[in-house]
């Protein structure tokens, strides 16, 4: 089981049997896909390599699974790993191409249910009730109340009950509200998923809507939706820690059918579970199980059963650490840190308002009579703030609110208030200071000829807009007499994951799925009918293995081969500059050349890319697999540099200067380049004569000279860089170290499945929600809907009113 879904002798295996060519229908390609590029030849080959093996075979290897008519979704989801995709494909009655119909899917979900996991942690309304009850300043002024009834005054007992009871009222409809637009907040930040239904039509929709049979794409960083059973993957592996404990990613091989129904979930390297996420590699898996039924269901299924606490500790030690727990809940010590203070601050009221009793009683000299009593007690009441409860219930709530208006999703509540303390904002360039919506410029070849893009309108429309190569118009034809032409647009086409889609019928909006990055070069390589499908088509190649792209060394590779009686094998790489240029063969004098060149684009605020390809011998296919491997040989031919324009989003400016003007430092910790990073970070004002040190040699930095550092060497940097290039996942958590030890309060954003640890460690971590990946938005504290920096503004805004709210409430 290699680390890709096909081995080498496989292939071979495949190209022996002389099927690779053969009907297309039963090629699992899903063409006219909105969302991802299909996985051509890794759907097809595998295909066919189960077709070729014929239906015999797979029936000798499992005499125990009867082919029945009524395809019962509880017996596929054990024995799924035993069958071949085809064959599980067959029994749950769909179609790797068309997917389902609306109409199967409501029927099954009508049989299974939704794809959700019963949860036993919606809030009912007695327990809000309760909360209300039980805190601090309620059960001070229960006191009190019974305080009064006890020295007789009813009047002043009836003052306190009408004050209990309202806060009561007020605190239970306000906190219903507030659970009620959590609640809705969180189906908003449900996992959504990517699903082919209705004749091949690709959509997203929300995980818990998927039933069994359905056909999902998963890519690195998802979270896998439902229990799959994979039918073509490249270079998938799967966090499963949370289902078998093992740490390690695990492999997965579509391609391969396991032998025993009681196989560990661990080796069931076929199938894809619920909830584990993707940790590199693309896939595609039909549903066997949704709900409670997929093995993490199952597993809550049992925790929800047992009810008992599992731990070793003795009944006594559990019985005295759920009173304390019972009595911390009580008194309303248990929250987020406000509330908590807030509790706090009620306890200390009360021991006040006792104090001033007992000095009321002993100036009396104890001689208490009803008069001094009741004088007594009211001081104490006095002291109490009994809106207090109500006021703070109905900031957040509002403050939730408002938050969710401006495109800002609170996934933790402790949030809503840290936010309003912050004082550095750590933002991601590309898509959030930046529209994210690339067009591919300007490009360098091998040659030194210079291509330019002119007139073009909207940057998915490659019939708009014209190729300069030095000055003359590129004819498409002649793109194929060029060697170099040829090689530069291979390398953009075939190197890339996205799709350019024509308008449907007679309107002119083109449309893109995929990363802007590589939108961008697809675009470009259309303007010359370079496009993946038409090169893949004339050429007769097919995609080998995938190797994508991973911020932390910032490349991409495939490895296609051509089946032509000599078999050509192609690499193509494309990546940062700094990336590739040590993988290049050529000259020291040439890559100084090639830097120069790098530098003059970026300094226009041009993100540039270096591509290189590579053919390969038949023996170098068996460490294609491995990356590390590719890595180590490199010696690419270099195909040309390509320069990229990200304009910045129009609101960025102004939301920089608010920030500035309230205190807030803004810092940009972007995977791009140096220069261009500088260049956009000055066109917004991050960096310029108003910014305090933006004039210092650490205002802007690579992040391998800020790795390089010491700690100590960190503290005492000042200003630290407001620009940081280059950086990867690591240097974000540095970043925040550093500015945790000066005492600061941070919000860091982060879209990618490695920014993870940093968006934990912030104290407000932000997510991406349109462009992010799941894993980073479960990690965040806060998800913007719009992906858009101002948004973020508009929380710290909103989170400092929410702050003067409360302190007025206080006051
Ligand atoms: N799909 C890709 N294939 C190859 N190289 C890429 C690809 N996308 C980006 N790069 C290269 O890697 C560099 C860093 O990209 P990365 O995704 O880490 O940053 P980013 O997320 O785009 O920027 P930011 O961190 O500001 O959001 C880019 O400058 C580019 O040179
Ligand atoms: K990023």
């Amino acid at each position: 089981m290699g680390d890709t879904y096909i081995n080498p002798h496989e292939t071979r295996n495949q190209a022996d049997s002389g099927n690779t060519s053969a009907d297309g229908s039963a090629i699992a390609t899903l063409d006219g896909s909105v969302d991802e590029p299909p996985i051509r030849s890794a759907g097809s080959s595998h295909y066919l390599t189960e077709k070729s093996r014929g239906e015999t075979r797979y029936i000798e290897k499992l005499p125990i699974t009867e082919i029945t008519n009524d395809p019962d979704q509880d017996d596929i989801a054990i024995c799924a790993h035993t069958l071949t995709g085809i064959e599980v494909i067959r029994r749950l009655q769909t179609n790797a191409d068309k997917g389902l119909s609306e109409h199967d899917c409501v029927l099954r979900r009508e049989k299974h249910g939704h794809n959700k996991l019963e949860s036993s942690g919606s809030v009912t309304w007695y327990k809000i009730l309760l909360r209300q009850v039980s805190n601090s300043l309620t059960l001070v002024l229960a006191i009190a109340m019974a305080l009064s009834y006890g020295t007789g005054d009813f009047i002043e007992g009836g003052v306190i009950t009408a004050v209990i009871v309202l806060n009561i009222v007020v605190g239970f409809f306000q906190d219903y509200r507030a659970e009620q637009t959590i609640q809705s907040l969180r189906a908003m930040a449900a996992p959504a998923c990517r699903v082919v239904r209705e004749n091949g039509t690709m959509l997203s929709i929300k995980a818990e809507d998927l039933v069994p049979g359905d056909i999902v794409q998963l890519a690195t960083g998802d979270i896998v939706p439902a229990d799959l059973r994979l039918f073509s993957s490249i270079n998938l592996a799967t966090d499963e820690a949370l289902l078998t404990g093992e740490s390690k990613p695990c492999t997965k091989d579509a391609l391969s059918t396991l032998n025993h129904i009681e196989c560990a979930l661990g080796d069931r390297i076929n199938m894809a579970y619920s909830s584990t996420t993707v940790t590199r590699g693309r896939a595609q898996g039909i549903v066997t199980a949704t709900g409670m039924n997929t093995e993490i269901g199952k597993i809550a299924q049992l925790l929800r059963d047992k009810k008992v606490y599992e731990d070793s500790s003795t009944f006594v030690s559990r019985a005295v650490r759920r009173v304390l727990h019972g009595i911390k809940s009580a008194l309303g010590l248990i929250g987020t840190p406000l509330q908590v203070k807030l509790s706090y601050f009620a306890l200390l009221l009360f021991a006040l308002a006792i104090l001033l009793a007992v000095i009321v009683f002993s100036t009396s000299l104890w001689d208490i009579d009803g008069e001094t009593l009741i004088y007594g007690i009211c001081v104490a009441v006095a002291v109490i703030p009994e809106s207090l409860i109500a006021v703070l219930t109905i900031t957040m709530a509002i403050g939730s609110k408002a938050m969710a208006a401006g495109n800002v999703i609170v996934r933790k509540q402790a949030a809503l208030e840290a936010v309003g303390g912050v004082t550095n904002v750590c933002s991601d360039k590309t898509g959030t200071l930046t529209q994210g919506k690339m067009l591919a410029r300007k490009a360098v070849l091998p040659s030194g000829k210079l291509l330019t893009v002119v007139n073009e309108l909207s940057p998915f429309d490659p019939t708009r807009g014209d190729v300069l190569v030095d000055d003359v118009r590129l004819e498409s034809a002649s793109v194929n007499e060029v060697d170099e032409l040829r090689h530069f647009f291979s390398t953009i086409a075939l190197c890339n994951m996205s799709n350019v889609l024509p308008p449907p019928g007679d309107q002119d909006l083109w449309s893109a799925t995929g990363e802007p990055t590589e939108i961008a070069l697809h675009v470009l390589a259309r303007r010359v009918d370079q496009g993946k499908d038409e090169i893949l088509s004339r050429s007769g190649m097919s995609l080998l293995t995938e190797h994508s792209f991973d911020s932390s060394i910032k490349r991409m590779s495939v490895v296609y081969s051509r089946v032509d009686p000599d078999r050509t094998i192609f690499s193509f790489t494309k990546g940062a500059t700094e990336a590739l240029l040590p993988l290049l063969d050529m000259a020291d004098g040439q890559r100084r050349e090639i830097l120069h060149q790098v530098d003059t684009m970026a300094s226009e605020g041009l993100r540039v890319l270096c591509l290189g390809y590579r053919q390969l011998d038949e023996a170098d296919l068996e460490s294609i697999t491995d990356r590390a491997v590719i890595e180590a040989e490199g010696c690419l031919t270099f195909a040309g540099l390509v320069g990229l324009y990200d304009p910045p989003r129009l609101e960025s400016a102004g939301a920089i200067k608010q920030c500035q003007a309230a205190g807030v430092v803004v810092h940009m910790l972007t995977g791009d380049h140096l220069k261009t990073a500088t260049t956009i970070a000055k066109e917004i004002g991050i960096l310029g004569p108003d910014v305090y040190g933006s004039n210092a040699q650490t205002a802007v930095m690579t992040a391998m000279d800020f790795d390089k550092l010491t700690d100590d060497a960190l503290d005492v940097m000042d200003p630290l860089p407001f620009v940081l290039a280059r950086c990867s996942p690591t240097t974000k958590l540095r970043m925040l170290e550093a500015l945790h030890r000066r005492g600061r309060y941070c919000v860091m954003t982060g879209d990618g499945v490695n920014d993870s640890p940093a968006l934990k460690g912030a104290d407000v971590g932000v997510a991406m929600g349109l462009n992010g990946s799941d894993v980073s938005k479960e990690a965040a504290d806060m998800v913007l809907t719009d992906d858009n920096f101002a948004s973020i503004v508009s929380a710290i805004r909103e989170g400092r009113r929410l702050f003067d709210n409360i302190q007025k409430g206080l006051g």
